[in-house]
């Protein structure tokens, strides 16, 4: 068995063989360590080192000391004197005085103290540090958005961006992109108060202060923050003491030239059951919306995903699985995974077979069979013109671009030829057909209306 104090460096050869030098440099070698009677202490110089180390390498270390001095337990805690995120009495792995009397609490004071801890506690609410800038793919959907956020990410607090709302559909990476601001700010200066917290845990901790008469504390920490990540803002829909107390925190943090940021499933204004007087103030910095990646973004998320996780997955893969799935990048990460699951499973490299096979229901559901009609009929209502109108002679610019679209989703969504589909638009010639498709795929990376038009015509005849 090695010796207490030559763990550490002992484990340390051992990581320092096993990594590559940058992850070695970055992470493990900052970290400092203290032995105890029957653990081994690490400490992290900042909280976002220690994240890290806690999701990616804890485990590995963990195994180390075990089979280095058989210790069994591993603390990890941050070191020096950093200033912690939420007050003193409120970190649950700051290390504090021992109390000079201990006193039995009473159950009240046990849940209230629980209650304050909740507050502030990081371990559910954590930034993860894998959101950064870096491993956030940019493109037409979402350019502006990340232009703004890395903005703020170098300058929190500027009042022409705060707040910041981020709007967008499910799993278009509004999280990611608030997270990657947060890390940015915290690695930078790693005393600023950060927090980040989804709407739904924010409505807990308030229901919790309130009843454990903890009302105080919770004010003064979310009043007392640098920078204020809320995510799905929607979730505070009717809930009318939530919307309250979030007003003074934001009013509180604004004037104070503190950053807040939001993100939320649609525009300020269509929230439902949100006081006026919030919607409002929610459009007082900058609103950016996040749209759905276009197919060159798609395959640039896959070959990025493959990159970090080093995957050998090549082009005309990432191609064929950008193409297949369209609906939001979580779906799109979904399937890579299942594809990297059944290559290892079935012992194979990535080829175009194994994802066929891998994501055949996928596959399936995508080429499920819509028809002209159907088409027609989206299109007509999405636009509000009339179903006969997409057989008409009529050429107004509001009856013939839909028309044009509508063909050009007939084209992409069907197996029917040009001549075909100009029949199914009132006898039209197939040059009529192919110059509508010319027209809007050229449309789609040059006006943003038509490109969102589509992209929704598009998810809605899918699903
Ligand atoms: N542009 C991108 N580049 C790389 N990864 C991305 C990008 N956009 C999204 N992702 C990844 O897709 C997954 C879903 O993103 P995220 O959770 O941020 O979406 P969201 O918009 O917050 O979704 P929800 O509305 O459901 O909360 C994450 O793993 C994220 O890293």
């Amino acid at each position: 068995m090695t010796e207490l104090d030559q763990i550490w460096p002992a484990c340390l050869a051992r990581l320092e063989a096993e990594l590559s030098s940058q992850q070695f440099n970055t992470w493990i070698k900052p970290l400092s360590a203290e032995t105890g009677e029957e653990s081994l202490v690490l400490l992290a110089p900042n909280r976002f080192i220690l994240q890290f180390i806690k999701d990616r390498f804890l485990g590995r270390i963990e195994e180390l000391v075990g089979e280095l001095s058989g210790l069994t337990n591993v603390e990890l805690r941050v070191g020096g004197n950093m200033r912690p995120v939420a007050p003193p009495s409120m970190v649950s792995n700051t290390p504090r005085p021992a109390p000079a009397a201990p006193s039995t609490p009473t159950v009240a004071e046990q849940a209230k103290q629980a209650a304050v801890k909740a507050i502030g506690s990081h371990e559910s609410t954590r930034l993860n540090p894998g959101f950064t800038f870096d491993s956030l793919v940019t493109g037409k959907g979402n350019q502006l958005a990340r232009a703004a956020a890395l903005q703020i990410a170098e300058n929190p607090g500027d009042p022409a961006y705060n707040p910041l709302f981020v709007y967008g559909g499910v799993g278009l990476g509004k999280t990611h992109l608030i997270q990657a601001i947060g890390n940015h700010v915290f690695q930078k200066n790693p005393q600023a108060r950060v927090r980040y917290i989804h709407a739904e845990r924010y409505v807990a901790d308030i229901m919790r202060a309130y009843q454990h008469k903890a009302f105080d504390e919770f004010k003064r920490y979310y009043h007392s923050l640098d920078l204020l990540l809320i995510d799905d803002i929607q979730f505070f829909a009717g809930k009318n003491r939530t919307q309250e107390e979030f007003f003074y925190a934001f009013n509180a943090l604004i004037e104070g030239g503190k950053q807040v940021i939001m993100t939320c499933d649609s525009y300020p204004k269509q929230i439902e059951g949100m006081e006026e007087r919030l919607i409002s103030r929610f459009s007082w910095g900058l609103t950016v919306e996040i749209q759905p990646p276009e197919l060159e973004m798609r395959v640039a998320i896959l070959m990025k995903k493959a990159e970090v996780d080093n995957i050998k997955l090549d082009n005309n893969v990432a191609f064929f699985i950008a193409q297949n799935v369209r609906s939001n990048v979580r779906e799109l990460e979904g399937a890579l995974k299942r594809v990297v699951a059944y290559a290892r499973f079935t012992n194979q490299s990535i080829s175009m077979e194994l994802v066929k096979e891998a994501l055949k229901d996928i596959l399936a559901a995508g080429n499920r069979q819509v028809t002209v009609d159907a088409i027609q009929k989206t299109v007509a209502e999405y636009y509000k013109i009339k179903l006969s109108d997409m057989h008409s002679k009529k050429r107004s610019r509001d009856i013939a671009r839909p028309r044009q679209v509508a063909m050009t989703l007939a084209k992409e969504l069907t197996q029917l030829s040009l001549p075909n589909i100009g029949d199914a638009f009132g006898g039209r010639d197939h040059t009529t057909v192919l110059h509508a498709c010319k027209t809007i795929n050229e449309m789609r990376t040059s006006d943003p209306d038509i490109a969102h038009d589509y992209d929704a015509l598009l998810s809605m005849l899918r699903n």
